[in-house]
């Protein structure tokens, strides 16, 4: 006969507090005392002495853990155990812990419902995070044991927070069994051995009592706070296992959602709205053309514009989802989310082992960047872009060619000129208020600044495209006929003259003109050295003749004063100073106006061709770069700050930051086959396209601690912002502004039935020389590596670590050719978390095999790494996705707690890819 629970009300169930819950009204709870970001309470469970409800029936027992908040009196299933085999006194490796956010009080109320599991593949875990979510599941499978509950305050003031609490039938009256629940603190150690838990050994005996001991604090716990005000939503599980020294581990499990999932994209919109607009205006100042070039140019504006309106259309949009920290997977679709990542997360792992140092672990957790609402009919950017630049290079001669590395040289100059122009035209003003001043120290430093800023502005010019695009811009105007621009004031060409240019080189499709005059544009760019020279020379006389002994500490950029020049300006020994200077500095000013004027039309005319040619489709494949860049960037701004917090305390680390670069390592999990072709060719792109990504830290001014992009396409920085005590401590290199770059690789292995028949019947060398490729960059990565970093720390680092060895393997791996081989997606994660990079896990949605994925690297960190007992590996994995973060998870993006795999599907899985039966199935995704 099977028992029943009785009518309690287990509606509203949701695992997360919602604002009613922590809503205390009128009523006054008592608080758990607790520390800061801490979970507020955790404990662990075990029965001893079931009744089985057959004789000698064995029982397969878990406990189901409900809520009863003081002011509703509704239960709430919370949590569960996993399900212990085969003992009327099981000992249960799933803990319960509530997260710091959670209402939660001492008056609040824990019912813990023993259940026998008969027929796994039926039992679904009940815990929720959906309060809308309200018809309770049919008891299918298991049949209800008994139960007890307790208050909150009861087991914190127990002796040694120790409650052994009979569990009762429905009626209250039978008593069935013992349930334990006892305290636990991460940072204590479990007393006992844990020799005796093995699944079937029958009267098992319950080592729950713990023992403080000094805890270990995890590096970086202090950051958290800050951290925090990224990360949102926390789900937080708990488990211990056994070690091989049978002794207990414990482990922490957290999976948190982030507001830069959205915050990203509106910013990076938002640039590119900036950086669209600034464009066409720049086309429309372009001047007149001959008719041909000229209808090209409206074609081009009218859809660019159209573009710039369908941006801002989604930034609308986006900037409506205030808060929203979460795209789902059923979401992927959406053409208003499109720049957002699906099901970003970050998953945690905290260990508490004996004997070992607490350590984290951690993996974001993404869906692979890729457009989904454009669809993947034509395959993917990978594919996408390398046949449109073969279409375009073979065009006929409507289109100028340029290649992609030309147009987007031409992107940086043009960049380059609109920061330094207004740049130098300050320092030049600063120079004149400081001669007015007849400040010599101050003359100096400003003259300083605009000779670096000059010189740089000089520099930016020096490429041949500047020169290609001037004249094919002259070849476009009317007639061909270029206005000749008016010489500068004061132009002093024959007292400061400068190395003379290299020759023209022309590409291919670059008209050529008998006419044109090469050296015009010569003169006019070597007008802006040559103003600046006088402007030095001038400063240094008039420093001297003011009675400094020293010069003017700008130096010229030749290295010498050129006295001849400055004895021909100045004719009076005492005159003043700013009159002196101005007509040098307008002077300066005008000859960069000119080439400011010259350079920024003829880089412009570069982008022209670039636009012309195969409008829409051009336009849409920006559109689809822009979409999948967005993705990846959010998730690695996330992966960039969670790192920099969690290892702030480490200075080995901040000194690979600044003197390397961080690797950022994704393993893919998507199939050589059908559309996840074409995700994986817009990953790939999208992952390859983060190297265009620096960030630099600043320290944080204000409680806005949300990163701050600046850049366009072809560059971005990001600004992280760190509490005044944090950077302080940081190295100088950092403090400084140093860049600190990103090195992206992607190694993919498909797992599913997808990718048995790509293997069988299609194509994996896409995958292959994805790994190839990237297996190149890793290396070149860890050349760099060992090439800066102090010898001190490599000698201690190489007798840690055989990097040399795995990457040996790792290239062996790639080389066998073996199907489904997942050997490269461990060694590539084990490679890159012993340099210390940041790790991500991605399949289409990051729910099913991504959760499969990252559950067996936390077990097989476990074994590794904390000697977890060889025999409760797979219990381990099993207690995770049954019980873990993942499956809620899965139920957050699709509302049903099951991992959308079948039978069949699980049957071209490797092995340890493969669920717990009972936890996967049918969902409607
Ligand atoms: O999280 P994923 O592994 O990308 O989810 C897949 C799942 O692997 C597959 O078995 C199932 O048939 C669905 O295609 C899932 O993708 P959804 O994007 O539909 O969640």
């Amino acid at each position: 006969m099977e028992i029943k629970e009785e009518g309690a009300s287990e509606e509203g169930q949701h695992f997360l507090p919602t604002p009613q819950a922590s809503d205390t009204g009128d009523f006054q709870f008592t608080s758990i005392q607790k520390t800061p970001n801490e979970p507020q309470l955790e404990f662990i469970l075990a029965c001893k002495d079931l009744v089985a409800p057959v004789r000698d029936r064995k029982l397969n027992t878990l406990v189901q853990i409900s809520v009863i908040h003081p002011a509703e009196q509704a239960l709430k299933r919370y949590s569960s155990t996993e399900i212990v085999e085969g003992t009327r006194d099981p000992l249960f490796l799933t803990g319960v812990t509530f997260p710091s956010e959670y209402p939660i009080y001492e008056e609040t109320k824990i019912k813990l419902t023993v259940y026998d599991v008969k027929d796994k593949s039926h039992d679904t875990v009940r815990t929720s995070v959906l309060p809308e979510h309200k018809d309770p599941l049919p008891e299918v499978g298991r049949s209800f044991l008994g139960y007890a509950s307790f208050k909150v305050g009861e087991l914190l003031k127990s002796k040694e927070q120790l409650l052994a609490l009979s569990l009762r039938t429905s009626d209250g009256g039978k008593v069935v069994g013992t349930i334990e629940v006892s305290v636990v603190k991460m940072g204590e150690i479990e007393d006992g051995d844990a020799d005796h838990i093995t699944t079937d050994v029958q009267g098992q005996k319950c080592a729950l009592v713990c023992e403080c001991t000094a805890s270990e604090s995890v590096n970086g716990k202090d950051n958290l706070p800050f951290l925090n005000a990224v990360l949102k939503n926390p789900v937080c599980k708990l488990y211990r296992f056994p070690t091989s020294d049978n002794k207990w581990m414990r482990i922490r499990e957290q999976m948190s959602e982030s507001i830069l999932s959205f915050h990203i994209p509106k910013e990076l919109i938002s640039l590119h709205i900036k950086e669209d607009l600034c464009r066409n205006q720049e086309l429309k100042e372009l001047g007149e053309l001959s008719p041909h070039w000229d209808n090209l140019r409206k074609n081009v504006l009218t859809h660019c514009d159209q573009m710039v309106n369908m941006y801002q259309d989604i930034l609308t949009e986006l900037s409506k989802e205030t808060g929203s920290s979460f795209k789902s997977s059923s979401s992927k679709g959406e053409k208003t989310l499109e720049f957002v990542p699906v099901n970003l997360h970050l998953q945690r792992m905290h260990v508490h082992s004996p004997h070992l140092k607490d350590a984290l672990y951690d993996v974001i957790t993404v869906g692979a960047p890729a457009a989904h609402f454009q669809g993947f009919k034509n395959g993917g950017l990978r594919k996408l872009l390398h046949r449109f630049e073969m279409e375009r290079r073979n065009t006929g001669y409507q289109f100028i060619y340029y290649s992609p590395e030309n147009t987007a040289k031409a992107k940086e100059v043009l960049s380059n000129i609109n920061q330094l122009q207004p740049l130098i035209a300050t320092h030049a003003d600063l120079l004149l208020n400081s001669a007015s001043q007849h400040s010599p120290d101050s003359l100096k430093n400003s003259l300083k600044m605009l000779s670096e800023k000059t010189e740089l502005f000089v520099h930016a010019f020096k490429d041949q495209l500047v020169r290609s695009a001037l004249l094919a811009l002259y070849t476009a105007r009317p007639g061909g006929v270029l206005k000749k621009p008016p010489s500068p004031k004061n132009s002093t060409e024959d007292s400061c003259p400068q190395d003379p240019p290299p020759p023209v080189r022309r590409q291919d499709s670059i008209p050529h003109h008998s006419d044109y005059d090469e050296e015009e544009w010569d003169r006019v760019w070597a007008n802006v050295g040559k103003s600046l020279n006088c402007i030095i020379a001038m400063v240094d006389k008039l420093i001297e003749r003011d009675g400094g002994s020293e010069g003017a500490g700008g130096g010229s950029k030749d290295g010498e004063k050129d006295p001849s020049l400055v004895d021909a300006i100045i004719t009076h020994p005492r005159e003043d100073w700013y009159e002196q200077l101005y007509p040098l500095i307008l002077t300066l000013k005008d000859c960069m106006g000119e080439v400011v004027n010259r350079a920024k039309q003829s880089l412009t005319f570069v982008l022209l061709q670039e636009l012309a040619y195969s409008l829409p489709q051009c336009l849409m494949l920006t559109l689809r770069r822009d979409i999948v860049f967005s993705q990846a960037f959010a998730g690695l701004v996330c992966g960039f700050i969670i790192k920099l917090h969690t290892s702030l305390h480490d200075p080995g680390f901040l000194q690979q930051l600044h003197t390397v670069g961080l690797i950022v390592q994704y393993e893919g999990l998507l199939s050589t086959y059908s559309d996840e072709i074409g995700m994986l060719e817009d990953m790939a792109v999208g992952i390859s396209d983060l190297k265009k990504v620096a960030f630099k830290i600043i320290e944080a001014k204000s409680n806005d601690v949300l990163p701050v992009i600046t850049g366009r396409r072809e560059h971005y920085v990001v600004e992280v912002k760190l509490p005044a005590r944090m950077f302080e401590a940081l190295p100088l290199q950092i403090k400084e502004g140093q860049l600190l770059h990103v090195y992206p690789v992607l190694f993919n292995v498909g797992i599913n039935e997808q990718q048995t028949l790509a293997e069988r019947f299609g194509d994996v060398s896409l995958q292959e020389s994805i790994n190839q490729e990237n297996f190149e960059l890793l290396k070149e990565y860890y050349t760099i590596f060992m090439e800066k970093m102090p010898p001190d720390y490599i000698s201690h680092f190489q007798e840690q670590n055989d990097l040399k060895g795995l990457l040996e393997n790792l290239h062996q791996s790639i080389q066998a050719k073996k199907r489904k081989n997942v050997e490269i997606m461990w060694l590539a994660a084990t490679i890159c978390r012993k340099l210390n990079g940041i790790r991500f896990t991605c399949c289409k949605s990051a729910k099913d095999r991504t959760s499969m994925s990252v559950t067996l690297e936390q077990c097989s960190i476990l074994r590794d790494e904390h000697q977890l007992h060889k025999d409760f590996f797979i219990r381990a994995l099993d207690c995770m996705r049954r019980e873990g973060c993942r499956i809620e998870n899965v139920l957050k993006n699709v509302r049903c707690r099951k991992y959308a795999f079948n039978m069949l599907q699980l049957m071209a899985f490797p092995k340890y890819y493969r669920p717990p039966e009972g936890t996967y199935g049918k969902a409607d995704t």
